[in-house]
């Protein structure tokens, strides 16, 4: 696999995309960024430092100075703030109830704009989040859109948690979904150009499996445009 390649995977939580991503990027020797563990580990950050989580200046405030690291290895990603490992933390009910509120604050994207292209730098990368084949890098060369239905997202979200109420997890997820949706900056979108792919009724190896052929499909197309353009094929003589 080209090792340049940019893979930009968007969508709703529960829709698969950190599996998908790992496992992909893990098949065709790429890296992986997760940049909702990214949003999370400022959350975390925030709550630490006690700021009033109703005032984005506030929000902004904390999140300034709070150095965010990420390892990118598919099979072991890693995320630290200011040095200390917040893989747990970040993944508790109080990180993401107020994850969406601290995503909303523009300085907080910016920041992690920098931080998210700097880390993409030539490429190679598998990239998931939801504003990834829109803002952060829209000339990624293979763009997925995954979604599923609400119903199975709960349903998934609830196992892996080992929670018990689905109802509290579905309503969760809608909550923010709208909140995502509905933010001013870098609004969860489907990418222009972005494959849609419902995995509602695809197990997770037959997502893996499809995304794959279509990396492979993409990366051929854009090496046949580039030998184009080197031999003048295709343009008037
Ligand atoms: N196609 C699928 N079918 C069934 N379960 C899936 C599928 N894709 C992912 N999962 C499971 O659903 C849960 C959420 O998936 P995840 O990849 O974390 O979603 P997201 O990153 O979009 O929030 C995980 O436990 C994962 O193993
Ligand atoms: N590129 C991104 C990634 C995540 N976010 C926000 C929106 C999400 O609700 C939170 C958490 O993202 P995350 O991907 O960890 O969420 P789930 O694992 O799907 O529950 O961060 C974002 O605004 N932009």
């Amino acid at each position: 696999m080209g090792s340049t390649v940019v893979v930009a995977m968007d969508g709703p939580s529960g829709s698969g995309k950190s599996s998908t991503s790992r496992a992909v990027a893990h098949r065709l020797g790429l890296r992986y960024l997760d940049t909702g563990a990214q949003f999370r580990a400022l959350t975390a950050a925030v709550l630490d430092a006690g700021a009033d989580l109703e005032d984005p200046d506030a929000i902004a405030a904390a999140a300034a100075t709070t150095r965010v690291e990420s390892g990118t290895d598919p099979q072991h990603p890693t995320i630290t703030v200011d040095g200390v490992d917040v893989a747990a933390r970040i993944r508790t009910q109080e990180v993401t109830d107020h994850v969406s509120a601290v995503a909303s604050v523009p300085q907080v994207r910016q920041r992690l704009l920098d931080l998210q292209r700097a880390i993409i730098g030539d490429g190679g990368i598998v990239v998931e989040g939801r504003d990834i084949g829109s803002v952060v890098a829209p000339d990624a060369e293979v763009k997925l859109y995954l979604t599923a239905d609400p119903a199975a997202r709960a349903q998934r979200r609830t196992a892996e948690n080992g929670a018990a109420d689905v109802d509290a997890t579905r309503a969760d997820l809608l909550r923010r979904d709208s909140i995502d949706s509905g933010r001013a900056t870098a609004p969860a979108v489907a990418p222009d150009g972005a494959v849609h792919l419902d995995t509602t009724p695809y197990t997770l190896d037959e997502v893996v499996e499809q995304v794959i052929a279509l990396v492979r499909q993409q990366t051929d197309q854009h090496t046949d445009q580039a030998a184009g353009r080197a031999t003048g094929a295709g343009s008037a003589p």
